[in-house]
This record gives C-alpha cells, structure tokens and sequence, in this order.
C-alpha cells in the first residue's frame, strides 16, 4: 500500500460503532441485551466440548532454533493435524508479562479516555468491536483495541494511547519480539515445504503484524453469548497470548471444539487462511472461537501477520503435485482482495472465506 496516509485508514475495511460491552456489564452485570444472545444453534453448548485439551501440541522454540529434526517434525504434523499448537521456550516471558500490564492499564481506562482511540469509520483500527458490518448482527461479547504495530512507519499512532506510561514501549517490543518468533516458525515451515529457510519470510513482502488485544468482560450467562464466534483468521500464521487463569479458547478438531488450556508464558501459535492456501491445504487454518466465564474477565492479544497487500495466495510450486497432491487452491488473488472479502463480512465460520481460494470458485 506504500506509506501510510493519516487518517486516511488502511483500505482493509471498516466496522459499524458499537457499544462497549466493558460498559454494559459495568452498568447492569445481570442483564444480557438481546443483541448478544445467540441463536440457540451457535450457543456453547457443554454437549459440542471434548475433554482432550491435552492433545494439543506444544513446540520448544528453543529447539526450532537449533535445527533440531525431531522438533520440526512435530511443527509438521501439529500444522497438519491439529492447525494450533503452543510454543513454549520463546525467550519473551518479561515482554509477555509486560504486554499483558499495557493491554489491562488500557482497558482500565475510563470509557471516555477509551473513545479516543475510537475506530474511525473506514478503519478496522482502533478501539471498538471487529466484523459488525449490519444493525440487526449478533454482537460478541468483547471489547477490542486493533493496531497496526509493523513494520514502525505503517502504525497510525492517533490510535495509541500514548498517555499510558509505558504502553509504546511495551508493544513495541513485545511485535519485535513476535516477529522474531514467528520468523524462526516461517524458516522451519519453507523447509517442510522443500523450499529455501527464507523462502515465506520474503513472500509475505513488506509484512505487517495487526495486534488485536481482546477483553472479554465476566458474563452472567456464558451459555447464551459468545466472546468471539467461531472464524479462521486471515492471516497467515496468529500468535495469540491469552490469560493463564481462564480456559475460554476453543479450536475445532474432527467435529468438536477443544478447549485451549493456558501453559504459563506460553504463546498460542495458529495457520491461518494465506498458509493454507501457500501450503496448497497441507497445514490447516481451523476455526475457532472464544466463550465467555461467569465470573472473571478475561484478556488476549492476537498478533496476526499480515503479508503485503500485492502478494498472492497461490500454493507454493513445490507443495503441488499432479499425483500426490493435486493442486485445491487458485492462482492469482492477491492478499488485500481476499482480506477485503472477509473484513466485509461477519464471522460465519471458516468454510465460507476459504472456498472463495479454491479452485472452481
Ligand atoms: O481470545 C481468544 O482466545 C481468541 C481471539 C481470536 O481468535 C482473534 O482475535 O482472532
Ligand atoms: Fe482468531
């Protein structure tokens, strides 16, 4: 997109103002607006929940960096199997910590401080409520603060809340510190996908990372709303830092949704929809969602890593084969014409985003 023009937004789309739900539970916690309640088939359901949590892989980073064979192996089949798994060994415990303060010393704010940072309406940044693109949509029950924070020239910083000490410097070094991450994960995956170490960090161009910092307020009836409804994400790998308390996540794994349980300092690591398709469907984007808790709150930053707008979407030539792997997905979509497709519309799952990269389509 070039440089970034102020005020002028970042042409991915925007979402209708909505209120803060913070506000409403802060106000009347007992009452659930009808907005909010869920039609009864995409409800929680304690029925659709599997005990298996355990499952889920969990990757030392510290051994990715090593080159250790057995390690990249794992990553393999948890991108394979499970599209999710956690990293621990990071190197990033201090930053974490200190990125879980600025994101609680933000949403602590008054709600008029809060507003200043408002999303603009052609902006998908700032503080709001993601995805409500009609008056009569279900609403989630969170509220969200969005910013661009890499690479340092695309940031618009009127959306910062530069008058929480410390709060920059914090994310700041808490995107270097994911980029690092989520570079050492695109060096193992090029070469499980038989191309050079480099070969996904230079493809995604000029990359950006979006941190979507999420709070979810304490919920009277966490049977009848959502925090966020079931969606994959865009981009093409999430690294999600989450409350170490609360089991809220939920990822869907053969027909049922597994639970996330928190590892202590451990970072949430997940495909997104530009890896599926690079990956020509080998390493799946899974749906997801979050459910609320009747009693505490709760807090997450997404970082999504955004390649640049002109990269496009198709399967890496190595990752096609006529016989083995015959090719699922298109040539030719650049990355802003399908993130402009999912922004526009609300989360209905992951199903209806992708198909719109698959061949036929
Ligand atoms: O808060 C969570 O656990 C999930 C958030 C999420 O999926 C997102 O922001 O895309
Ligand atoms: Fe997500």
């Amino acid at each position: 997109m070039g440089t970034m023009q102020e005020d002028e937004g970042l042409g991915y789309g925007s979402s209708l103002p909505v209120p803060s739900v913070q506000e409403i539970v802060r106000n009347d916690a007992q009452n659930i607006p009808e907005r909010y309640i869920k039609n009864l088939d995409e409800r929680p359901k304690a029925s659709d929940i599997s005990s298996i949590s355990d499952d889920i892989p969990v990757i030392d980073l510290s051994l990715l960096v090593k080159g250790d064979e057995d390690e990249r192996s794992k990553l393999d089949a948890a991108c394979q199997k499970w599209g999710f798994f956690q990293i621990i060994n990071h190197g990033a415990d201090g930053v974490l910590t200190r990125m879980k303060a600025a994101m609680a010393d933000f949403f602590d704010l008054p709600l008029s401080e809060k507003k200043k940072y408002g999303m603009a309406t052609n902006d998908v940044q700032g503080y709001g409520q993601g995805y409500v693109v009609s008056d009569d949509q279900k609403l989630d029950w969170n509220d969200l603060l969005f910013l661009i924070a890499m690479p340092p020239e695309s940031r618009n910083i009127k959306y910062w809340p530069l008058t929480i000490p410390g709060f920059k410097e914090a994310v700041e070094e808490y995107a270097t510190e994911l980029q690092r991450v989520s570079d050492e994960i695109f060096a193992n995956l090029s070469l499980l996908m038989g191309v050079d170490k480099d070969f996904l960090k230079q493809l995604h161009g000029d990359v950006k990372q979006g941190i979507r910092m999420n709070y979810y307020p304490s919920c009277a009836r966490p049977d009848l709303v959502l925090g966020v409804s079931p969606h994959s994400d865009a981009s093409s790998i999430t690294l999600l830092l989450q409350d170490d308390d609360i089991t809220a996540l939920q990822i869907m794994h053969e027909g049922i949704w597994v639970p996330v349980n928190p590892i202590p300092t451990a970072l949430v690591v997940n495909i997104g929809d530009a890896m599926e398709a690079w990956s020509n469907g080998k390493y799946k984007s899974i749906e997801h969602r979050a459910v609320t808790d009747v009693e505490k709150p709760r807090m997450s930053a997404a970082a999504f890593v955004i390649p640049a707008n002109d990269v496009e979407l198709n399967p890496l030539k190595t990752m096609v084969d006529h016989h083995l792997q015959p090719r699922i997905f298109k040539d030719g979509v650049k990355y802003i014409e399908y993130l402009r497709y999912t922004l526009a519309k609300k989360m209905e799952g992951k199903l209806a985003n992708i198909e719109y990269l698959k061949l036929n389509n």
